[in-house]
């Protein structure tokens, strides 16, 4: 189980594809962009109020500095091994098939939940854009799934709230026929929804600003830095390890390396840029959501500081008093604009969200089919989820399989808590990759780096420490989903990809990128 997949296997089956090297360090830069602004800013800024208050300015510089480091070590070895599969692959190469195998695993986590987190997030837009601006109310019980709560251990559903997140299921269901039907995103759409998400933001910013009231500022910090005693997952940080979400995607920068003139220079001037760019934007987003109408938590109706989306939490935001609150929106920047007599701008920047949004739906469902496929091509899950349709060519019983997990998943859980558990994922692999940058370093000096990670020795150490301090930064609940999550897959590995492992059993498998059975390629952000 520690047997690892060879760097030359690895890079033989990508050899095939060399690319053009045709980046330069602004359309790195654009397309790290492109990848990363979703529904964090658009939706999570509500969450993270409710954790930390205005004071979750600083929520958004350190989840950005955290990204920075590990995208750093990210870098490297994906400039090494251009190859799809991402932190999966790399520790394949560097620290066996377990671990490999457990970071996949991780990342099925990672990427089918966030399908579902942004799902949700799609909901809120929707909602509110054809309540809005249609005057049509949707049922009660089905714009979104119960409120949970927990006792003990036990999850408790509470369906006062809502029943059921029907558009939630409605465009995960669409994305995913989209995708069995063969759609990828062209550069062209993806260069167009970079342009609405960023003429939105920037609206946004120009007409809060000015309307800005310091008042609004104070308390800065009303959960401190890691929440009251007895709560999980608040406080400036806890806000942090939630809108983490909102930065990552960034990968696309790593993935592209292969692409870009002179990597060395240019992919961190695309990393760095990417996310100094979004720090800003969010930054200033966040500015002004705060200083125009306010960031101060809710209380539950008892007074203690409630979790977002908990049961608790829906009860405070369901009084009159509450109603109007930033925290409490599902749609946290439209409804900013209404509040401060935008409606029609409100309304155009929720109709850009709805527009964006799927996008990142499909970058990520079809991103999880990939490490599915990957992980099936290894033989370390049947071969049978690879199969491909006869008439569309696309690996269509993953795509549906995972598609219905999604819906599921947006249909009966809020948005931060999908977020949280996606997090959790995207920490551990992180985690892992900045490990195996400093293992291949040792194990394998010479090899050529077209990118090689600043001051390794610092840099890979902090971004592990970065990475699990969000990790326990998540609330209880979210963080207890990665160790369960992982025991299980520790059973169905040792159940079935131990012994059908193609590594473990010698089958050197040149499947090339090109190769019939291969899923398309070609969508930015995944690989
Ligand atoms: N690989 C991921 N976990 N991506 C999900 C986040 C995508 C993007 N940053 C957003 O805010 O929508």
């Amino acid at each position: 189980m520690w047997r690892v997949k060879s760097l030359d296997a690895i890079l033989a089956t990508a050899k095939k594809k060399s690319l053009h090297r045709s980046l330069g360090p602004i359309q790195l830069t654009l397309l790290g962009v492109g990848a990363i602004i979703g529904t964090g800013i658009f939706v999570l800024t509500a969450a993270a109020a409710q954790k930390a208050g205005p004071g979750m300015m600083w929520s958004f510089v350190i989840a950005g500095a955290v990204c920075a480091i590990a995208a750093l070590c990210y870098s490297e070895l994906a400039s090494m091994l251009p190859v799809s599969g991402s932190a999966y692959t790399y520790t394949y190469a560097v620290m066996g098939e377990l671990l490999a195998w457990m970071v996949g695993w991780a990342l099925i986590l990672e990427y089918a939940v966030a399908a579902s987190a942004v799902s949700v997030g799609w909901s809120g837009y929707f909602l509110g854009l054809i309540e809005n601006a249609l005057h049509f109310h949707w049922p009660d019980a089905l714009r979104s799934g119960p409120a949970w709560s927990m006792n003990g251990f036990i999850p408790v559903a509470d369906f006062g709230a809502g029943v059921v997140n029907i558009p939630a299921i409605l465009v995960a269901l669409t994305v995913t026929a989209l995708l069995v039907r063969g759609t990828t995103e062209s550069a062209r759409v993806n260069a167009i929804l970079v342009v609405i998400k960023v003429t939105a933001l920037t609206a946004f910013v120009i007409l809060t600003l000015p309307v800005i009231k310091t008042g609004n500022f104070s308390p800065f910090t009303p959960n401190g830095w890691f929440g009251p005693h007895g709560t999980t997952g608040m406080g400036v940080v806890g806000a942090a390890a939630s809108i983490f979400f909102a930065y990552v995607g960034f990968d696309a920068v790593s993935t592209a390396a292969e692409e870009t003139k002179n990597p060395q220079r240019n992919v961190p001037i695309g990393l760095i840029g990417s996310l100094g760019i979004c720090t800003i934007f969010y930054l200033l987003v966040a500015a002004g959501a705060v200083g125009a109408i306010g960031a101060q938590p809710v209380l539950a109706l008892d007074g203690s500081v409630v979790q977002p989306g908990s049961a608790a939490f829906q009860a405070a935001c369901a009084t009159a008093a509450n109603a109007d609150r930033l925290v409490c929106s599902n749609e946290a920047l439209a409804h900013v604009l209404r509040e401060i007599n935008w409606p029609v701008v409100g309304n155009l920047l929720g109709l850009a969200a709805n527009l964006a949004l799927p996008s990142v739906i499909l970058m990520m469902i079809y991103g999880q089919t990939r490490i599915f496929f990957v992980m099936a091509r290894d033989g370390l899950l049947p071969q049978s989820l690879a199969n491909i349709h006869p008439k569309w060519k696309t690996p269509y019983i993953v795509t549906i399989f995972t598609g219905v997990c999604v819906a599921i998943a947006a249909a009966f859980f809020p948005v931060g808590q999908l977020a949280d558990i996606s997090n959790s994922g995207t920490l551990f692999a992180f985690f892992m990759v900045a490990i195996a940058v400093m293992v291949l370093r040792v194990k394998d000096p010479n090899r050529p780096r077209p990118f090689k990670t600043p001051a390794v020795w610092i840099v890979a150490p902090v971004a592990m420490v970065g990475c699990a301090g969000l990790y326990f930064n998540l609330p209880l609940e979210s963080m207890l989903v990665l160790p369960i999550w992982g025991a299980l897959g520790l059973v169905v590995y040792f159940a079935y990809g131990y012994r059908k492992s193609h590594v473990g059993r010698g089958i050197t498998d040149e499947v090339h990128e090109l190769d019939p059975d291969a899923p398309p390629t070609g969508v930015p952000g995944v690989d």
